[in-house]
């Protein structure tokens, strides 16, 4: 279980909050989803989440672990997929593969069985031995989908996962993430998708300047809202139409 008590993040040189004494709790083997318009907070909520960032305040522990009390053990029980690829472009994607997997401890027949096996469900084993240099767009998230579960997270947290992908890509990412909770991970993931998040969520918080203004399940998040048939009418509902232009 997530449990985030009063976390807040305010950037050095910003005069605002970027989240705001956030509090929420996410329960084991949910497919949670962070939902928010460009700005809402969401990388930087999921950054500290996954001990990327510091809070300016609050706190937040995973299955009782803190990054304060726990660093070893929590870095262990989470995998990271960060909205950038963090992919070496001139190392195969099995050399990029072996390298993740052993920061985490795996090698030998193990590793290279599991590397072979994500390879295979997601469609990259022929492309194994060639540089990620010349992998499209949605290969590369692929391969940076599986460096980030190699060692079997107890939790993960993707930052946009299905960003600027194909619909092929965007299904077989998708597939491979409920076949990973399936099996007892559960997923923290942001999204501009509305629709993929209505069907791929469990359960979903709408974020706005720092804040949560409404979570639940998206279906009842539909029903509650007057004259909205789906996720997209509520998200319009409660964040408005403005643009989010800032620089
Ligand atoms: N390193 C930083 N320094 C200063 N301000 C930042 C920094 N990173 C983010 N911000 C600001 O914090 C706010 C929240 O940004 P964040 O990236 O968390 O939003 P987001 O919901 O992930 O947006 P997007 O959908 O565009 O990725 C924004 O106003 C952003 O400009």
């Amino acid at each position: 279980m997530i449990q985030i008590n009063q976390l807040s993040k305010k950037y050095k040189g910003t005069d605002f909050f970027s989240v705001s004494n956030l509090d929420l709790i996410i329960h084991e083997k949910e497919i949670f989803g962070l939902l928010g318009p460009n700005g809402a907070g969401k990388t930087t909520l999921i950054s500290m989440l996954s001990s990327l960032l510091k809070p300016t305040s609050g706190s937040f522990s995973i299955n009782g672990l803190t990054y304060h009390d726990n660093k070893n053990e929590l870095k262990q029980l989470i995998g990271i997929v960060p909205q950038e690829y963090a992919l070496y472009p001139s190392l195969t994607a099995y050399e990029n593969l072996s390298y993740f997997g052993s920061m985490y401890g795996l090698k030998g027949e193990e590793l290279k069985d599991k590397i072979h096996g994500h390879l295979k469900t997601l469609g990259l084993d022929q492309f194994a031995h060639k540089r990620i240099k010349a992998f499209s767009g949605g290969m590369k998230r692929r391969i940076n989908l599986i460096a980030s579960i190699l060692h079997q997270p107890k939790v993960l947290f993707l930052d946009e996962p299905t960003v600027g992908v194909d619909v092929q890509s965007k299904n077989a990412i998708i597939a491979h993430l409920l076949a990973l909770n399936e099996t007892g991970t559960t997923i923290i993931y942001t999204s501009h998708h509305l629709n993929e998040a209505e069907n791929f969520c469990t359960r979903v918080a709408i974020i706005d300047h720092g804040e949560i203004v409404c979570k639940g399940f998206p279906k009842e998040l539909i029903a509650a809202q007057e004259n909205a048939y789906n996720l997209e009418e509520v998200f319009l509902s409660q964040t408005g139409k403005a643009l989010r232009d800032h620089a």
